[in-house]
């Protein structure tokens, strides 16, 4: 059987704070979050998430309102076993039980022929030839024998028959639960997203889903089969051999679970602790091997090689009790079957002594019970594996508990852009509600201007655009677009209307001509193409042996900071949608690049009559605004063009100041940062020459 081997402590995805589905009112999800010096938070209570010996230290209430959640999980689950109105599956459900019961009935029936035959052979051996008719006794052996073989194998047929087809019915199960839980999580707002670690969800589902499977399997190949088995068994004993065989056996396999059971739970610690101690080796690796670099730098080789060997050592020791708790189990389990499988034997020979009994019957109450050893011979994993499952399901399903903070209103008309005029209202929003980021704020950027903020690192700039597109609620006050609450109508319009380029590019895993085509799935080659030519990724692309179908690598590392922004612009110009974003869209380019895009851009805004909005710290990108918003202290401290703002002895001024003379204070003495000051003076002068040109290339609209 193969192990799962997710009893992991730490594991990252249980349910939180040791409350159960049916209990808790907030969704008890919890998976790790990192904590500020980066190491995974695991709330503590997480370590009783499948810990069986958790069923002795709690309480009452807790075991009840346990097995509670585990009961609901396996009515969920049951629900796509038994779907409403699904015939197709229920059939297969059907068909599966019938064959599991044809399955167990020839099993049992195998010990039968054996008796036959040996009753017969015995006959003749004990009576001379002659006395008997040998026709009969070979046909009767004979058949036995045959019979014998066909049981085994229409058995093996019958269960291998039921797997495939109830195979179909599991698959089925894990991908509706896996596809609802996978849309609930892309529906969930921004905020939870962000606090969760992506690893640690991928893993919630992944073992959920593993969970599903094993759960149902389990029960379906294992748990009902020997139930089925073990009362059939008991039927039969009691019927052919007395009731005493019957309670002989029933009393066996009450022992065998119980002890299995217990010793199951006590081991699991050692299983959790190796677990643990696996993971923690595997972290610490991956974790120096990843910054190899600063090992290096700081000569720390032997400080990580006994954090590794530390974490290794713990795994041995937890191993070694692994392997010598299962010795245990494995003797404890076998004295117990033994012991029983000799008693019977006794009371057997005592029958045959007697003469209630033949050699045949003690034959076959030996096979009869001999063959429920192989399914028992699992119980301690597949209780440890079910409790384990449970867990791991309550986590997943609980997960689609988790409530959707950033609602679709389902009546909600469409967003109607007419000009994309963008009003914030008397906005107050904070992360946390201790501390605001914006305080009953107030602005328009009118319908198709170019408009840019700017303000002290932290101001708010970037949350006006999740504002805006909805990835956070304000907590008072309204946004409208064209006189349209945001709120009031519908939010997959809301978002096609907008575009974004982020300060950091979400780039998939895949080739530099599926990042563009990301902006509009449906978008031929040539217009990718076309959008890639506008914002200057072709040069790039020319230059790179496999062109468009170079690899960006996970999350886009394999390219640069620059080369990642020219592909989100390309993107955006492959949505074009009515509002433009640009969050630092520029800053990683060089000023040559910059200029040339950022009148790219423009074109393409005046071709449109898009409404934009920049946000940059380099001033001088945003110079040529209609109008600049000079933020600070979570409300609009300024606002005007360019020259407005120079004309005042303001905030923007001193900001354009010191952006200008910056390499003078800190560039005494060094190159560097002299030829920066040179840089910038060089900028300052350049960018007055853009703003000029760009008023040539786009006049302000009124
Ligand atoms: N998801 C979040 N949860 C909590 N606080 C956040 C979150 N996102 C941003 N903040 C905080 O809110 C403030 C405003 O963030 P924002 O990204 O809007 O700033 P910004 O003006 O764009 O900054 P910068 O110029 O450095 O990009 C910052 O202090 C930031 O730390
Ligand atoms: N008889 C025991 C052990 C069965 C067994 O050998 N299980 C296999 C997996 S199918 C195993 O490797 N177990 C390791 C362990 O339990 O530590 C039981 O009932 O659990």
């Amino acid at each position: 059987m193969a192990e799962r081997g997710n009893d992991d402590p730490t594991a990252p995805a249980t349910v939180g704070g040791g409350q159960t589905a049916a209990t808790a009112k907030i969704p008890p999800v919890q998976l790790p979050t990192r904590s500020k010096d980066g190491k995974e938070e695991v709330a503590a209570k997480q370590l009783d998430g499948n810990d069986p010996l958790r069923l002795n230290a709690a309480s009452k209430t807790t075991i009840e309102q346990q097995r509670a959640a585990d009961w609901d999980i396996i009515k969920k689950l049951m629900q796509h076993v038994w779907p409403k109105g699904d015939w197709s599956t229920k059939r297969r459900v059907l068909l599966a039980l019938a064959l599991l019961f044809g399955g167990k009935l020839l099993n049992v029936q195998v010990p039968f022929f054996f008796k036959v035959i040996i009753d017969k052979l015995n006959e003749t051996v004990q009576a001379p030839l002659d006395m008997t008719n040998p026709n009969t006794v070979y046909v009767v052996a004979g058949s036995a024998i045959i019979g014998y073989g066909l049981a085994r194998i229409g058995a093996l047929v019958f269960s291998e028959l039921r797997n495939a087809i109830f195979a179909n019915v599991a698959q089925r199960s894990i991908r509706r639960v896996a596809k609802s839980v996978f849309t609930h999580l892309l529906a969930l707002d921004l905020g939870w997203h962000l606090s969760r670690q992506t690893g640690g969800l991928t893993r919630a589902i992944d073992r959920g889903t593993k969970g599903i499977s094993f759960l149902l399997t389990s029960i379906v190949f294992h748990i009902v089969p020997t139930a089925l088995e073990i009362t059939m068994v008991c039927g039969i004993l009691s019927y052919k051999c007395g009731p005493t065989f019957a309670a002989v056996t029933a009393v066996t396999m009450a022992a065998y679970s119980w002890f299995t059971i217990k010793t199951t739970s006590w081991r699991t610690r050692f299983r959790k602790e190796a677990n643990a101690a696996d993971n923690r080796a595997a972290t610490t690796s991956v974790d120096s091997l990843l910054n190899y670099e600063a090992v290096k730098y700081f000569n720390n080789e032997k400080h990580e090689v006994d954090k590794y060997d530390a974490a290794m050592k713990d795994y041995e020791k937890s191993s070694v009790k692994v392997a010598t708790s299962l010795a245990a189990l494995n003797s404890g389990q076998n004295i117990i079957f033994s012991t029983s499988l000799t008693v019977m034997m006794l009371l057997a020979a005592q029958g045959v002594m007697k003469g209630t009994m033949t050699v045949g019957d003690l034959v076959m109450v030996n096979q009869l019970v001999f063959q429920l050893s192989l399914p028992l011979n699992f119980l301690g994993t597949v209780y440890r594996e079910l409790r384990q499952s449970l867990v791991d399901m309550e986590t997943l399903f609980n997960l689609e508990n988790v409530d959707v903070k950033v609602k679709d209103n389902p009546d909600a008309p469409p967003l109607r852009v007419t000009g994309g005029e963008i009003k914030f209202e008397n906005v107050t929003f904070g992360y946390h509600p201790d501390r605001s980021i914006f305080t009953d704020c107030s602005f328009t950027i009118p319908a198709g201007s170019k408009v840019a903020f700017v303000g002290p690192s932290g101001c708010g700039k970037s949350t006006i655009f999740r504002l805006l597109f909805r990835f956070y609620e304000p907590q008072s006050g309204r946004i409208t677009i064209d006189g349209q609450d945001i709120r009031d109508v519908s939010l997959d319009s809301v978002r096609k209307a907008i575009g974004v380029v982020p300060q950091d590019t979400p780039l998939f895993n895949a080739d530099i001509m599926h990042n563009i085509r990301y902006g509009r799935l449906d978008a031929s080659d040539a217009e990718v193409q076309h959008a890639a030519q506008r914002a200057k990724v072709d040069q790039i692309v020319s230059n790179l042996p496999a062109g468009y179908e170079t690899k960006v690598g996970e999350r886009g590392l394999m390219i640069s900071g620059g080369e990642k922004q020219r592909l989100a612009i390309a993107r955006l110009l492959l949505k074009d949608p009515e509002i433009l974003f640009f969050d630092e869209a520029t800053s990683a380019l060089d000023s040559y690049t910059e200029t040339e895009l950022m009148r790219n851009i423009n074109t393409t805004l005046l071709d449109n009559h898009r409404t934009a909005i920049f946000v940059a710290h380099r001033l001088r990108t945003i110079s040529n605004c209609d109008v600049i918003f000079v933020l600070r202290g979570g409300k609009v401290l300024e606002k005007g063009t360019h020259d407005d703002l120079m004309a005042r002895d303001g905030l923007y001024r001193s900001l354009w100041g010191s952006q200008s003379t910056i390499g003078i204070g800190q560039g005494a003495g060094e190159g560097e940062h002299i030829h920066e000051h040179e840089h910038s003076v060089k900028d300052v002068a350049h960018s007055d020459v853009q703003a000029q040109q760009s008023s040539v290339d786009s006049p302000r609209r009124p």
